[in-house]
């Protein structure tokens, strides 16, 4: 929810991980963002430039974030490296996300990015509200019917974290949830024409409360913290009881899928080779890694605690990347060669 303190409870998170000494990895996903007040292992704003794809594609604000993630998405394999190698020194990866639902969570990048996540690691949705703007029933309604989208949506444990009750205490929500009485009685002090819909829906909802975990928090504060990491801890044996096996039923299907089409890619570049003679001006050179897109490189940044060793090791892929074009030619030339001679020989035996 926008404005609702998720990159301050993001700060938050990380600054206590930091102090127990159990720095956490954090990916700042908001291409937006003016001031990030966390240091952020990966920042999106590093790879695409919010401004420049807005004026490239003469887009508005939202456009303007959906495409950057749309652009970042396609690299998202690189993120996935990253945070594989970084699975021994960060036990807790921490994602802040752009907060418009539409922009993530309906996006189809942050259905590639949720899943790529969940179908690897132990992955957990949290929800950030602002406690002080749901005070009334039916903004309350909303919010609720927002996050149980979102649930739906990622089909992921869910955390509600009900912020900002250092102005109010979360307590009166959670009546709401539990006590329908209660619940009614505060709609009934609306007149509005919405209150009618908002009494059916709260109906509806039980189920959805009912296996709800709610974390009331100040991010400002610190507050509430440790009944997060409960909470958390609790939602991560959910993952492991009912949804690693899905996600890893879809990680088998893709990863089917994926060696399928390089056969069948090999299987045309087989064909393709007896009759295409491969142009050496075609390949691209050094010089073209200026032209290269903005989500061709994902970009790291090195956090005080890090172990120099994994600085180093993420800093080396980039460099490795960016200097093998250099030797792409020769490469991917000698390449086409020994594919040839080994399809070569394949045939020579079956004859
Ligand atoms: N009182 C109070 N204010 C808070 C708390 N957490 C965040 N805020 C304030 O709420 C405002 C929005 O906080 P952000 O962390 O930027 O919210 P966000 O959800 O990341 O915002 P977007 O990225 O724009 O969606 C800021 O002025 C914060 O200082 C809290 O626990 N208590």
């Amino acid at each position: 929810m926008a404005g609702s303190g998720k990159t301050t409870f993001v700060q938050r998170l990380a600054a206590q991980l930091q102090g127990q000494r159990c720095p956490p990895y954090v990916i700042n996903l908001d291409p937006a963002v003016r001031d990030l007040p966390f240091p952020a292992n990966i920042d999106i704003r590093d790879t695409v430039k919010y401004k420049e794809v807005m004026k490239q594609y003469g887009l508005g604000p939202n456009g303007g974030i959906v495409t950057s993630l749309n652009l970042f998405a396609t690299r998202f394999d690189q993120v996935m490296k990253f945070i594989e190698k970084r699975q021994n020194a960060s036990k807790y990866v921490i994602i802040d996300t752009p907060g418009q639902i539409e922009v993530f969570t309906w996006s189809a990048s942050g259905t590639i990015i949720t899943e790529a996540l969940a179908s690897s690691f132990p992955s957990v949705v949290v929800y950030v509200m602002d406690t002080s703007r749901s005070t009334n029933p039916i903004t309350f309604m909303s919010n609720m019917l927002y996050a149980c989208s979102i649930l739906y949506k990622t089909k992921l444990p869910f955390i509600v974290v009900m912020n900002k009750t250092d102005i109010i205490d979360h307590s009166f929500a959670v009546e709401w949830m539990q006590d329908f009485e209660t619940f009614q009685d505060a709609l009934n002090q609306e007149t509005s024409y919405v209150s009618n819909l908002t009494r059916s829906m709260s109906l509806v909802l039980d189920e959805f409360y009912s296996s709800l975990k709610v974390v009331g928090v100040s991010a400002v504060l610190g507050t509430g913290l440790e009944d997060f990491f409960v909470q958390l801890s609790k939602a991560v044996d959910e993952y492991e009881r009912e949804y690693r096996p899905e996600y890893e039923r879809l990680r088998k299907t893709l990863e089917k899928a994926q060696s399928k089409q390089k056969r069948e890619q090999l299987e045309h570049l087989w064909k393709d080779m007896g009759t295409v003679c491969v142009q050496s001006n075609t390949l691209a050179g050094p010089d073209d890694a200026s032209a290269m897109g903005p989500s061709d490189l994902i970009l790291t940044r090195g956090t005080l605690d890090e172990e120099d060793e994994e600085r180093e090791s993420d800093t080396d892929d980039i460099d490795h990347d960016v200097t093998e074009q250099s030797h792409e030619e020769p490469a991917f030339r000698n390449f086409m060669e020994e594919t040839r001679m080994k399809y070569q020989r394949r045939s020579n035996q079956d004859e």
